[in-house]
């Protein structure tokens, strides 16, 4: 009689109980090498292999195939989170919730950020950049780029998204915030003094605050205070079912502005900074920027703010907007968990573990991305040409990321403004960074800028 093959869980080892490889992972990530850590795994192991990170036995898959599993396969995976950030975050936020839930909350958050709601929101967001630049550049010669794109960005969500003005209460937000995301990817023990802990009790003050935010937007809209322009607040409170109730409940507001706290102020901050480290180490690509940038200004009036057909016409800019985002994705990678078993390439994954996927293996990719270390733009001129799922900074599938419009016009409108009046060069010539998880340029990436 012919013996069934045994099904085998994936090669590789599980490491230290609880820590695994936890450590290795975030220490070559502050080393930038956790790209080579993956794919040194991937030689050892192959495409499939088993470890265990933050307390979990995780299987990690990568190449086309893998994301399209990880990315089209919603019955078989659920989005899972990491213990300290379902902690941090709470448990009613997008990331953690599955099915009818899920896209309830999705439609919900897409009411505020459709281009056509983003649409009316262009002046506001420029408005801010005015602002900021006025303040934190003009009059400058030398200036740290990350630290101020993380200011801009959290200045465009408070007022976009939250309604909430300049002054104290903005600045305590953001203090607590910083606190609240140092501790989202650390390992979740909650001790005195650590990162972790100082993280949980900041997010139970932003928690404090939001509550106290929402109740004064909920009384706005009893008075009816509120009509066009409303913040993402006001627009989810707003939301009511057949009889004229909430349908999203308060934690669940709560929880989901966190998230697009985080999930909105991070990743922009660092593609913004990574496009002003490239326009400043390749010139033929500044020039092209400029050029584009210094045409669609021509056609504004004095006074006047950009609008939406400007934003279309700033094809090449967001070409390298992209070709940035290849090279280096300001999300490292993600996890879902699986809700049965499933077999994968030969092997299977039991239920229950998680599965970690990570943007880079497939943007540096050879057979994929020709000469991938080359910066190149012109890969995204036919975005169409680009097979599927192997282009993945904004994750793909039914969780692909709700806020890309919200990036790209935050994006395009700071570069716009940048190009168009100041020039730079970088103060140090070091090109390396480490993630923190997020991509992190060497002290901040300081610039020598001149008017122009
Ligand atoms: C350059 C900027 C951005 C990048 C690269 C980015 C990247 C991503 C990625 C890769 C995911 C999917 C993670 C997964 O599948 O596990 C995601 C999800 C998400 N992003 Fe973004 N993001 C950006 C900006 C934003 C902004 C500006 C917002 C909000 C205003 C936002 C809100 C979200 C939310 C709420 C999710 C969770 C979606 C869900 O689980 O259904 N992101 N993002």
């Amino acid at each position: 009689r012919k013996r069934q093959p045994t099904k085998r869980v994936p090669p590789g080892s599980l490491g230290i109980p609880f820590i695994g490889q936890s450590l290795d992972l975030l220490w070559a990530m502050r080393a930038n090498t956790a790209e080579k850590w993956m794919s040194d795994r991937a030689k050892k192991y192959g495409p499939v292999s088993k470890m265990s990170l933050f307390g979990k036995p995780t299987v990690f898959i990568h190449g086309q195939a893998a994301n399209k599993l990880v990315f089209a396969s919603d019955g078989k995976l659920s989005n899972h989170q990491t213990e300290s950030v379902r902690m941090i975050l709470g448990d009613r936020c997008l990331l953690e919730l599955n099915g009818e839930d899920h896209k309830r909350i999705r439609k919900a958050l897409a009411l505020f950020l459709k281009p056509d709601s983003l649409k009316n929101y262009i002046g506001k967001i420029e408005e801010e950049i005015s602002i900021h630049l006025e303040m934190h550049w003009v009059g400058k010669t030398e200036v740290k780029v990350l630290p101020l794109m993380k200011k801009l960005t959290f200045d465009i969500i408070c007022s976009l998204l939250f309604g909430l003005e300049r002054g104290a209460r903005r600045d305590e937000l953001v203090q607590y915030f910083q606190e609240m995301i140092e501790g989202m990817w650390s390992i979740p023990f909650n001790i005195p003094f650590t990162r972790f802990n100082r993280s949980l009790k900041a997010s139970l003050r932003v928690q404090k605050m939001l509550k106290k935010l929402i109740s004064e937007k909920r009384t706005q809209l009893a008075k009816g205070g509120e009509s066009s322009n409303q913040d993402l607040i006001t627009c989810l409170l707003g939301i009511r079912g057949a009889h004229g109730e909430e349908v999203i409940s308060e934690d669940e507001i709560i929880h989901n502005v966190m998230l697009i706290m985080v999930a909105g102020y991070d990743t922009s901050s660092v593609l913004i900074t990574f496009i002003v480290r490239v326009l400043a180490n390749y010139s033929n690509v500044h020039e092209a920027v400029l050029k584009e940038q210094e045409e669609i200004k021509k056609g504004i009036s004095y006074g006047c703010f950009l609008t939406w057909e400007d934003l279309g016409k700033m094809k090449y800019t967001w070409e390298v907007a992209m070709e940035t985002l290849r090279m280096v994705p300001p999300i490292f990678g993600g996890f879902r968990e699986t809700l049965e078993e499933i077999e994968y390439q030969g092997y299977i994954i039991p239920k229950g573990w998680q599965v970690f996927w990570v943007t880079s293996m497939t943007h540096m990719d050879d057979n994929i991305f020709l000469e991938p270390s080359k910066f190149d733009p012109a890969r995204f001129e036919n975005p169409a040409s680009i097979p599927p799922y192997v282009y993945v900074p904004f994750g793909g599938g039914a969780r692909i990321c709700p806020g890309y419009e919200f990036a790209k016009i935050e994006t395009l409108v700071t570069i716009h403004y940048l190009v168009t009046r100041f020039n730079w060069k970088l103060c140090c010539s070091n090109n390396s960074f480490k993630r923190d998880p997020m991509p992190e340029p060497t002290h901040g990436l300081p610039i020598k800028i001149t008017p122009k």
